[in-house]
């Protein structure tokens, strides 16, 4: 018994000790839930217990102490028990407290959560708002024709450098700061269309080119060029990483990539033939990098520079002489880019082992053809520009430090050209290196046009940076003007088809006496004269070259270039061919004979009836069988060769000028081109007003206004000469009207030949008259109705020897 008490009463220590110290809800609860008045009943079995084995067996003297500490166990456990409900109390308190504040987190969380949600829901619309405001910027640029700049900062080389970067803005603002200026001070606040820090991937740059890129499908012209310090990332961006890793391709491949994608979209609607240039610009020499030649020679400085021309031949090709690869798949385009990459002269320097030493352009040519015989042409230039240095820096020495002084010159041309442009000045100086030169048409032109601007974020490179970001900051604020689609419509091209047509029959209704395409050797000086005179480039074409960039000249330019008769016709193009000739042949330069240049012409008549497209390579082969005088070719070097036997001037002179980038016209195959009747004329009139009326708006109808002015000239031109003083013609449309009813006035011999010779250019032999007298068999006298004439030729400079007989010109 004794020990079943001991037992009992140390488990019922035990217990307490457990309940006080391990009060937990669940154990009581157990416990209660199996024995709900198990203390009360242990407590009394303890104190019946006790109190009989007192009663019982304790002696009497010890009785009264035992009765003492058993009432002080029951007090004790009373306490207890006490303690025990107060707990139960405390527990209830606290887990009805517990259950308010569960219920308050809930409610809590659930108004955090709806902030939240509205708070992402304005974070989302903020975004949109960003977005849109960069697509209304962007749309602003697009319509004042500025150029866009992007920023990428390259990733740091070492971990332990300190970061100039400070701040880079979602809305394309950065933040920089001078390590050497306390913070406050040093700070400098860029702002561009787009940043990327460094942990931006290629997908994110493509994603933001990407629309600029596939307007190309559209028709515009667009460049993108990858400027910076040496070792800042161009070619990462452009090409992808150095190697020929296929990972995280450029630019370049991923442009090429999606315009297949493009074309393969829009195959039901339009036709699309792509084609592929890579050129370096190395020491201010082009090298075609897509050549067998430059692959094959340890010696590319041996190799010509290709020549540049306005892209206002009719291909649109600012370098003809260029391989022109067509690619029908992106793994061509790969294959192609790696050819190019490998003959790219690169070497290692203290900034960058793979350092570019030459401004790569990888031009994509596209041609388009819509199912309705609408075309388009435009072109894609991609541009890895090599990287300014410091020379001091880079520790380059002979040839690298040739190389290194030709790339900061020709970069400091392009900083001038945009300052240039910035300031709206009248002279662009794209002249002064191969680069502006060959970017004219991009900077300066109507196309859309990307700069990258590379930095590296380390502090040595603070200065690089800093410049690079200055001069990115100036070219955003140049404005070239809106962006001009290159598309046609296709009755647009048959008029003009038409008038090309037309332009060879008047010629030809108007020097019979001159067998068609046969040109004539100039004998005397004055003919001679007269085919310098011809040949020689109009002087005010040239300048509007150089300041093509201005909207001003752009426009004169278009205007130039959609009057019919400043294209030089194909009689015009024969004796400029021949006069040509007979120049390089008395200069003993190339000896060509006549008959060359009469081959010449046949061949760019029959030449003509091919697609530029198809059928460079074989006009090329063509006339490089023909031409023997290619050394001339670079001794002209820096100037437009005009050389006959230049294959590029040969396929010069076979264009029509372009910059309005209308494809090439066929000629009519036979040499003895249709002869237009006035009626025919006048159909072709109605047409082109027919045409116009439909189509009020739009740059369709500005080119038909143009083709009937043309039309009008040419009538109004031909038909004054041809009526004389008996026609008195007000506009061109009502001469065509009134037409028939008129007879032609007896024209004498004398007269007849003094026509032809105005025509033809060359002198009858005993001619003492002005070439103007020759219209009206007379000199003309100021009062004569044809003193108003616009068309008027413009008189001849006075020869030596003519200029006694000569009369006045008006
Ligand atoms: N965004 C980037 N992410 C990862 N590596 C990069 C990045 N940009 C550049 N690099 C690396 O930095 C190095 C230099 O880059 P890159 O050759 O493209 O410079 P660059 O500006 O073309 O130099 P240079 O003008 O001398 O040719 C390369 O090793 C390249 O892989």
């Amino acid at each position: 018994m004794h020990v079943l008490v001991d037992t009992i009463v140390k488990l019922l220590a035990d217990y307490m000790v457990d309940t006080k110290e391990n009060f937990d809800d669940n154990f009581l609860g157990s416990f209660h839930s199996r024995n709900p008045d198990s203390v009360k009943v242990l407590s009394k079995m303890i104190s019946s217990c006790l109190e009989e084995q007192l009663v019982n067996k304790i002696p009497e003297g010890s009785r009264a102490c035992t009765k003492k500490a058993n009432q002080n166990h029951i007090k004790l456990l009373k306490m207890q028990e006490k303690e025990l409900s107060d707990l139960k109390d405390l527990l209830l308190t606290a887990k009805r407290e517990f259950e308010d504040l569960q219920s308050q987190l809930q409610i809590d969380l659930k108004n955090i959560g709806s902030q939240v949600e509205e708070m992402s829901t304005a974070a989302v619309q903020y975004h949109k708002v960003v977005e849109e405001n960069r697509k209304l910027y962007n749309m602003v640029q697009d319509l004042k024709g500025n150029i866009r700049v992007f920023c990428r900062i390259r990733p740091a080389f070492c971990a332990g450098t300190r970061n100039v970067i400070d701040f880079i803005g979602e809305d394309g603002s950065l933040v920089i700061s001078d390590p050497l200026k306390p913070k406050k001070d040093g700070r400098k606040v860029f702002q561009f269309n787009r940043v990327f820090g460094p942990s931006a991937t290629q997908d994110d740059v493509f994603n933001d080119t990407q629309p600029l890129i596939r307007s190309v499908m559209d028709g515009y012209n667009v460049c993108i060029f990858a400027y910076g310090q040496t070792g800042s990332g161009k070619t990462y961006t452009m090409s992808g990483p150095s190697g020929g890793s296929t990972k995280d391709l450029g630019i370049n491949y991923l442009a090429l990539n999606d315009l297949f994608e493009i074309s393969n979209q829009r195959k039901d609607i339009i036709s699309y033939e792509i084609q592929v240039q890579m050129v370096e610009i190395y020491n201010e020499q082009i090298r075609d990098l897509l050549s067998e030649d430059s692959s094959s020679t340890k010696y590319p400085f041996l190799l010509n520079s290709l020549e540049i021309r306005s892209c206002s031949n009719d291909n649109g090709l600012s370098l003809p002489d260029a391989t022109l690869h067509k690619v029908k798949s992106t793994s061509d385009v790969l294959n192609l880019m790696k050819y190019g990459e490998v003959n790219r002269v690169v070497c290692s320097t203290a900034i960058n082992n793979r350092s570019s030493r030459s401004h790569s352009v990888l031009t994509v040519h596209v041609h388009g053809k819509y199912t309705s015989g609408n075309m388009l042409r435009s072109c894609l230039h991609l541009v890895d520009l090599a990287g300014s240095e410091r020379v001091d820096k880079s520790e380059v020495t002979g040839d690298r430090l040739k190389e290194a002084q030709h790339i900061n010159k020709s970069l400091s041309c392009l900083g001038d050209v945009v300052t240039a442009l910035a300031q709206k000045n009248s002279h662009i100086p794209y002249r002064n290196s191969k680069l502006t030169l060959l970017l004219q048409d991009s900077l300066g032109g109507h196309a859309k046009t990307l700069m990258f601007a590379h930095v590296s974020p380390e502090e040595d490179s603070f200065g690089e940076t800093l410049s690079t970001l200055k001069f990115a900051r100036r070219v955003s604020t140049v404005e070239l003007g809106a962006a001009r689609l290159n598309k046609e419509s296709s009755e647009v091209m048959q008029l003009k088809e038409q008038i090309e047509n037309l332009k060879k029959a008047l010629a030809n209704k108007e020097a019979p006496s001159t067998p068609s395409y046969k040109m004539k050797e100039p004998k005397s000086p004055f003919e001679k004269q007269m085919a310098a005179i011809e040949k020689t480039p109009p002087r005010t074409r040239r300048l509007s070259i150089e300041n093509g960039s201005t909207m001003k000249s752009e426009k004169a330019m278009n205007a130039e270039d959609r009057r019919g008769p400043k294209i030089p016709s194909s009689i015009t193009r024969a004796r400029r061919l021949s006069s040509e000739g007979s120049r390089n042949e008395d200069n003993s330069q190339i000896k060509v004979s006549a008959d060359v240049s009469r081959s010449l012409h046949a061949s760019t008549v029959s030449v003509q009836k091919y697609s530029q497209f198809q059928d460079e390579e074989a006009v090329t082969k063509q006339f490089g069988n023909l031409s023997n005088g290619s050394s001339v070719m670079e001794a002209y070097h820096s100037k437009p060769p005009r050389s006959p036997t230049s294959s590029s001037f040969q396929k010069q002179a076979l264009k029509t000028d372009c910059r309005t980038q209308i494809p090439r016209l066929e000629l009519p195959s036979t040499p003895e081109p249709k002869v237009y009747t006035r009626n025919d004329i006048q159909n072709l009139m109605q047409t082109v007003i027919s045409t116009e009326s439909r189509t009020a708006n739009g740059k369709g109808s500005q080119v038909r206004k143009s083709l009937r002015t043309t039309i009008g000239k040419l009538i109004s031109g031909s038909e004054k000469r041809n009526l004389q003083k008996t026609l008195e013609l007000k506009s061109p449309v009502r001469g065509v009207g009134n037409v028939h009813d008129l007879k032609s006035p007896p024209v004498t011999a004398h007269a007849k030949a003094a026509r032809r010779e105005s025509l033809t250019g060359v002198q009858t032999s005993g001619s003492n008259r002005s070439r103007r007298s020759s219209l009206g068999g007379k000199p003309i006298e100021l009062s004569t109705p044809m003193s108003n004439n616009r068309n008027a030729r413009t008189p001849p400079p006075v020869h030596p020897s003519s200029a006694k007989t000569t009369t006045r010109w008006l």
